[in-house]
């Protein structure tokens, strides 16, 4: 069972008077931003031991509750790759469906896409790199040959009119190839984009990325689609993720990726640690009064449960700052 964080109301006035605050000197942040939740998803697919199906499920039904509107659930890769996403099917009909929020799911290949299908997916996320070597560690496979496995994904998807997300790694940054260069992200999310994904997100896969680098990325990107079709997903390695996700907002992005209690990582990227935390990207957007839609509270008490389930502390500075109280 888990125990509910007391959140103190008056940690709340205070952020409500945040809202007072002006921001016009600030550049011209979205009125509203959508929050894509992947804390089930990359929160979950590095841990080491095999989290329960249950509490995989309880988790994303208490972030439904919260309000998030998208909400990434689980992955259909392989099991022997990542056994942490094996129970994806039972986890997917698992969960409640909440009217008005999506739960997309990974696939990198048509296996993935067919058994995501079966078990009810009605969005699906393919996953590209821009580092030859992080892709080969990742899916087994060149960039090239990733794109032959995305066009069937995509053609299938088409057909059965299910929409498609973009992932890109590594887009400030390679574990194994170090430095990338903007040109080659914007060529990715070009391509990415006209075969038919609705939306890219540019992933900092290990979080090494810093402001200057991250408006040099997305300037080029934004030459090659438009900027409502962005998202960012930012790891917090380096302690960067939620300034780099402010540069972002500052030049149109509206789409952020974040995940609950700051978990997450890529298996296959050595040195990444957990994403950005949902509750410290909703205490700054509120603060600037940006609506997204999610109930901070009830967030705190998902992001309790699954530190709880996992033994383990919340990474999130507004989660450990109300508890503190
Ligand atoms: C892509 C594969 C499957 C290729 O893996 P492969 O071994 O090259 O695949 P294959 O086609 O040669 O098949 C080999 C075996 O895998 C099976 N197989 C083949 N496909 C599937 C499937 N979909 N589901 C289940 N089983 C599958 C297939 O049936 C066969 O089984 P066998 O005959 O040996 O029994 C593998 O490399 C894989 O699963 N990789 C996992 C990668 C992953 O999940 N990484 C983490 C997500 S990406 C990420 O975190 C970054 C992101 C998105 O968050 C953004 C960021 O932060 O940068």
């Amino acid at each position: 069972m888990a125990t509910v964080r007391k959140v103190f109301p008056r940690r709340l006035v205070g952020l409500a008077s945040l809202r007072a605050i002006s921001t016009s000197s600030m550049g011209a942040f979205p009125k509203q931003v959508k929050i894509v939740e992947v804390g089930p998803r990359d929160g979950l697919q590095n841990e080491k031991n095999i989290v329960p199906t249950p509490v995989k499920i309880k988790l994303i039904d208490m972030l439904s509750e919260a309000g998030l509107p998208v909400i990434e659930a689980t992955s259909f890769v392989s099991p022997k790759w990542v056994p942490q996403m094996a129970d994806h099917s039972e986890v997917l009909k698992g969960i409640q469906k909440f009217p008005g929020i999506n739960y997309p799911v990974l696939t990198p290949n048509m296996k993935g896409f067919e058994e995501a299908v079966a078990a009810g997916a009605k969005e699906v996320c393919i996953f590209g790199a821009v580092s030859e070597l992080f892709t080969r560690k990742n899916v087994n496979c060149s960039i090239d040959e990733s794109f032959q496995r995305f066009d069937g994904v995509m053609k299938a998807a088409q057909a059965a009119s299910i929409p498609v997300r973009g992932y890109i790694s590594c887009v400030l940054g390679c574990p194994y190839e170090g430095k990338i260069s903007p040109a080659k992200v914007a060529e990715v999310a070009k391509k990415l984009y006209s075969m038919g994904c609705y939306e890219i997100s540019l992933g900092d896969t290990i979080g090494v990325g810093t402001p200057g680098l991250m408006k040099d990325m997305l300037t080029a990107v934004m030459r090659e689609v438009p900027v409502a079709a962005l998202a960012v997903h930012c790891h917090d390695t380096y302690g960067q993720a939620l300034a780099n996700t402010l540069v972002a907002l500052q030049m149109g992005v509206s789409v952020v990726d974040s995940s609950v209690a700051g978990l997450g990582g890529c298996p296959y990227a050595q040195g990444a640690s957990g994403n950005l935390a949902t509750e410290d990207l909703v205490y700054m957007l509120t603060g600037l009064g940006i609506h997204t839609g999610v109930d901070l509270q009830k967030l705190l008490e998902a992001g309790d449960f699954i530190c709880q389930a996992l033994n383990r502390k919340t990474s999130s500075k507004v989660a450990q700052a109300t508890c503190k109280l």
